[in-house]
Parts: structure tokens; sequence; C-alpha cells
């Protein structure tokens, strides 16, 4: 649905020139939704405010729908956007309109007769659960009701794609969580694409399916959450599942590290060759392992520990119901070295909770 390749773009001033965003590629299938995580300054707005030409990029491609806006001319590229829905960290609402006014507003833009308007801005305000406040002014709503008149608006003239610019930022969590429903519950009723960016983890937690973190205007990592999960060195994974760093656990004790995302220890296959070959016969063998789908209420660990009569230790861990999947990452102390755990170790690759 949105597919970008190469995509570059810089501010430039008389004194200095900044790169926002610098050889982005992505790809969002129809009906996902795609959150890209990165602090202040990364180029996120800048990646956003590109996929509807708000800003023209620089060098690079940009398709939403099978449509290269990078090529359309101006007319063209207004009927284009119709097809783009966006909202906003601060609303951007008009103060001096009603509720049904905002919304109205986005249908006087595209030509929409006045009777279909006032059906539609019905539709659309019990879509968002404001049926009742169609009369109010911006004034009079809390934050996460001017979110509502905002994703209202931005779905009036039923886009396939939405953008989300930071549409929690300005929320308490309570709200955040009501309006991260909505946006799931909207992805999923109307089959919407959405691309949002975002500074906070949770928000990538509950609703994305597919994430990308940005830092310097470059996706650092990216792919689907369960594939991210997966990865060796994937800070999202890390920053959605925390663990703690790795500590020898007594004297005399090394515990592995390094190796695949859902086996951080892998037994001494790693390449942390250090750490492998500190790791005592009469050792411990430390294992992260991550799994995702239904495996996640499957009793592994027990299962584990009966299979091979092993004291399995929980050292740390969760399960976490994430937007696309349920999943779950623990670290286990199996005793013995790697090579004494060896058939453990390779049955816990063989049941998939290894990369
Ligand atoms: N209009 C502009 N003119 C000049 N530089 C800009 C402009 N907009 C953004 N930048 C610079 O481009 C870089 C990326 O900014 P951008 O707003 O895209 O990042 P961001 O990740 O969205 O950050 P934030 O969450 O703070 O908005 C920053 O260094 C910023 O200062």
């Amino acid at each position: 649905m949105i597919e970008i390749g190469g995509l570059r773009k810089t501010y430039r001033s008389r004194k200095r020139a900044v790169i926002a965003v610098d050889g982005v590629d992505l790809s969002v299938g129809e009906g996902e939704v795609y959150g890209v995580l990165g602090q202040s300054g990364a180029g996120k707005s800048t990646l956003l405010r590109c996929v509807n030409m708000l800003e023209r990029p620089d060098a690079g491609t940009v398709s939403v729908d099978g449509r290269e806006l990078t090529k359309l001319r101006r007319k063209d590229l207004r009927i284009a956007r119709q097809g783009i829905g966006m909202i906003h960290q601060h609303f951007a609402l008009l103060s001096s309109r009603t509720v049904a006014g905002n919304v109205a507003f986005a249908l006087e833009v595209t030509g929409t007769p006045r009777a279909e308007r006032k059906a539609r801005v019905a539709e659309l305000l019990d879509l968002v659960g404001l049926g009742e406040r169609a009369d109010a002014y911006p004034a009079q709503l809390s934050g996460g009701q001017k979110q509502r008149v905002g994703i209202a608006r931005a779905l009036a003239a039923r886009p396939k794609v939405l953008l989300s610019d930071e549409a929690t930022s300005a929320l308490d969590p309570e709200t955040t969580e009501s309006i991260l429903r909505l946006l799931l519950d909207l992805n999923r009723r109307l089959g919407l694409t959405v691309l949002l960016i975002t500074h906070e983890m949770t928000v990538v937690k509950r609703i994305c399916t597919s994430a990308a973190v940005m830092r310097d205007g470059r996706f650092v990592e990216s792919g689907t959450i369960a594939d991210l999960l997966r990865r060796p060195d994937s800070e999202l994974a890390r920053d959605l599942f925390p663990l703690e760093p790795r500590v020898p656990l007594e004297p005399g004790v090394s515990p592995t590290s390094g190796g695949s995302p859902t086996f951080g220890g892998s037994g001494g296959t790693t390449s942390d060759s250090t750490t492998s070959d500190s790791t005592t016969s009469h050792g411990t063998t430390i294992v992260d392992i991550t799994v995702s789908g239904a495996d996640a209420d499957e009793p592994i660990i027990a299962d584990l520990a009966r299979r091979f009569e092993i004291d399995v230790r929980i050292l740390g861990g969760s399960v976490e119901t994430l937007a696309a999947t349920r999943a779950g990452r623990w670290r286990l102390a199996l005793p013995g070295s790697p090579d004494a755990n060896r058939a453990a170790l390779d049955y816990l690759r063989k049941r998939g909770v290894t990369a």
C-alpha cells in the first residue's frame, strides 16, 4: 500500500544543511499498522510528511496505493492526497468551528454536496464515539475527544491510508490507550493501513504489526514485530521485553552471551567466544528464549525441564499481548555447561524459539 525507495530529504539554509531523511526504504502492506520509532530529531516527521508530499523529497520514490506520488503534478497530487488521511499530535482543529464543522471542513474541501456532508459527518462522529458532541467547540473537549475529531476528519474522504504524527504524545496514558484502541478498531473494521511515527514504545507494543527504528535519518532496523523479536541484536525486541543485562551468577560461572535474540546464550555456539569459553563444565548455561504466537502460551519451560530432567531456573521474563501476536521472553539458567546442555538447546531451537 505504501512503497518508499531511497528517500532523501535535506533542509538547507545559508549556513548549513541538515540531512533529515537519509536513504529510507519502506514497504507497508495493505491493512498493516506500521510504526516508526525514534527519538527527537531522528527524521520521523520529515519522513511522514514526504509520504503525502507535504514535504518534497530530494531523491527517491513514494508510491501510495499503486500511484507514484513523486511523479504527480500538483492537481493530481491533490486528488491522490484525498486517499491519505493524517492526524497530528496537537490535533490541528479549527477553534472557531464546532466538532461537526471541523469534520465537515474536510468534506467541503473535496466538494461533497451539503446533504451528503451532513449524513457523512454524523456517520464519522458515531464511528469515533463522538455522536453526542457534534455541537461542541474544540475548547470544550478533552485531549482524547479532540483527537477523535482529528481522526473523524482524517477519515472523511474514506482514505485507505492514515498517517499518524505522534497522535498520542500529548495525551495521558489512559486516553492514549483509548485512542490506540480506536485506531486498531478502525484498522480492523475499515481495513485501514496505518503508518505512524512515535517515540513511545507503548504505541508499538499495542497496535503495530511491523516497526522500524529510525536514527539520524536512517532505519537502523525494521520488520514485522514477530521477526524483530527473533533477531539477536534487535534494539526493539530488547526494549519491548527488557531483560536485565547479564552478570555472572556466582564466582567461577560466566553466562554465555551473544547468539540469537531468541537464544542469547545459544549454548557456546555463539560468536562471543570469550564468554562462551569461560563457562566451566560445572557451570551454568544462560539462555534467553523468545516465543511468539500460540507458543507463547505453551508450557515450553516445563516441557524442557521434564524432557531433559533438568532443573531449569527462570531468571526473568514476561509474556505480553502485542497487537499482532502474543509473545514471551525469558532468561533461563540450565545447570551445567553449554556442551552438557547441547540436546536441550537443540530442542529449543527445533521448537522455533530461536531464529
Ligand atoms: N523545516 C525545517 N528546516 C530545517 N531543518 C528542519 C526542518 N524540519 C526538520 N528539520 C531538521 O531535520 C531533522 C529531522 O527533524 P524531524 O522533525 O523530521 O525529526 P523527528 O524525528 O520527527 O523529531 P521530533 O519528534 O522532534 O519532531 C532535525 O535535525 C530537524 O532539526
